[in-house]
């Protein structure tokens, strides 16, 4: 049991992490029927792109700052119950557009649940603004661009999600080149439905520090060689690499692999609920079913605290929190 391990998370998508119970009050509210997205507990999608309309469905359920902040405030507080000191939420301005709200009042919500779970928990969190690849190149620029120009202290990184086998890393990569500019941490999903290609496009063409998934490099020896080189973090999210059947069973993921070549990798949840998962729940696979040490795992953690996009001050005062509680 990882139960009372100190843990850290930089990859979840906020709108991934609603749970069932608040996408129900939340269909109520707006009179929407959800009955063809989620039965009981369990959200109903079949691949990868059924995932994603899914997805976006559920997102399309917070209308207002008040539901960004409480379902912000809901995650943080869950995971700040587990252990967890610090997380970084993916977050897509598109979506605040898409229903109206807009991105500054859809970020002004998420700010305010931040802050509450903050003074409740003392967890701490940053925001990384994300484009959405299927939403197209120009949509992921306005995102960089948004993210660049708004100079909340909060937001510290960019990164690209969505549909991966649509167009080359190259058609986004202006994005990058702005958020770099900005002086935000970068991070891109490669590597997780495309193949080891992806993730050498986005070290050539992002040069990002962290990488969403990179799992699939695994296929590549030589490119696993380069991330050992390069100091690359993999965001690694094996419970959702396995709901999405990118890997058959926790088995024949190769996290330990990775691991073990020298790759720094860290623990993720991704979007927990979708995938029937929590972080508690990816610590305790990765000590149950793969087999990692106590130390292995406050290893991945304290990678996730050093990969983090957060200054340096904050970045010892975490560490200096870890440390004091890790491996007890
Ligand atoms: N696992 C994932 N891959 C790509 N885009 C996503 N958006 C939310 N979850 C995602
Ligand atoms: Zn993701």
């Amino acid at each position: 049991m990882t139960k009372n391990f100190v843990k850290a998370e930089i990859h979840c998508h906020i709108e991934g992490a609603t749970p069932p119970h608040l996408a129900r009050t939340q269909a109520q509210k707006y009179g929407v029927d959800i009955a063809p997205l989620l039965s009981g507990d369990t959200y109903t999608w079949k691949d990868f792109s059924e995932f994603i309309l899914s997805y976006d469905a559920i997102a399309s359920l917070f209308r207002t700052e008040a539901d960004y902040a409480l379902l912000t405030e809901t995650y943080l507080c869950e995971l700040a119950a587990c252990n967890t000191i610090y997380s970084e939420i993916i977050v897509s301005p598109d979506h605040g557009d898409r229903i109206g709200l807009g991105a500054d009042a859809y970020l002004a919500g998420i700010c305010d649940g931040i802050h509450a779970a903050k003074e409740k928990t003392g967890i701490e969190t940053r925001i990384i603004v994300t484009g959405e690849r299927h939403f197209g190149p120009d949509s992921v620029i306005a995102a960089a661009e948004y993210a660049a120009r708004c100079r909340n202290p909060l937001i510290t990184g960019f990164n690209m999600a969505g549909e991966e086998r649509m167009g080359r890393v190259a058609d986004y990569a202006r994005a990058f080149d702005i958020a770099r500019d900005a002086g935000l941490g970068l991070t891109i999903h490669a590597g997780e439905v495309c193949g080891a290609f992806s993730v050498s496009d986005a070290l050539d063409l992002v040069r990002p520090s962290r990488i969403g998934h990179g799992v699939r490099a695994i296929e590549d020896p030589a490119l696993v060689e380069r991330l050992v080189e390069l100091g690359t973090v993999l965001e690694v999210c094996p419970g959702s690499n396995i709901a999405l059947q990118v890997f058959p069973d926790f088995e024949s993921h190769p996290l330990k692999a990775l691991k073990a070549a020298g790759v720094r990798v860290c623990i993720n949840s991704d979007d927990p609920p979708f995938f029937k998962t929590s972080l508690a729940r990816e610590y305790d696979i990765a000590a149950e079913v793969m087999g990692f040490s106590d130390a292995e795992i406050d290893a991945m953690t304290r990678v996730a605290i050093e990969a983090a996009f957060v200054d340096e001050a904050t970045r010892g005062a975490l560490l200096a929190r870890f440390d004091a509680t890790a491996a007890q």
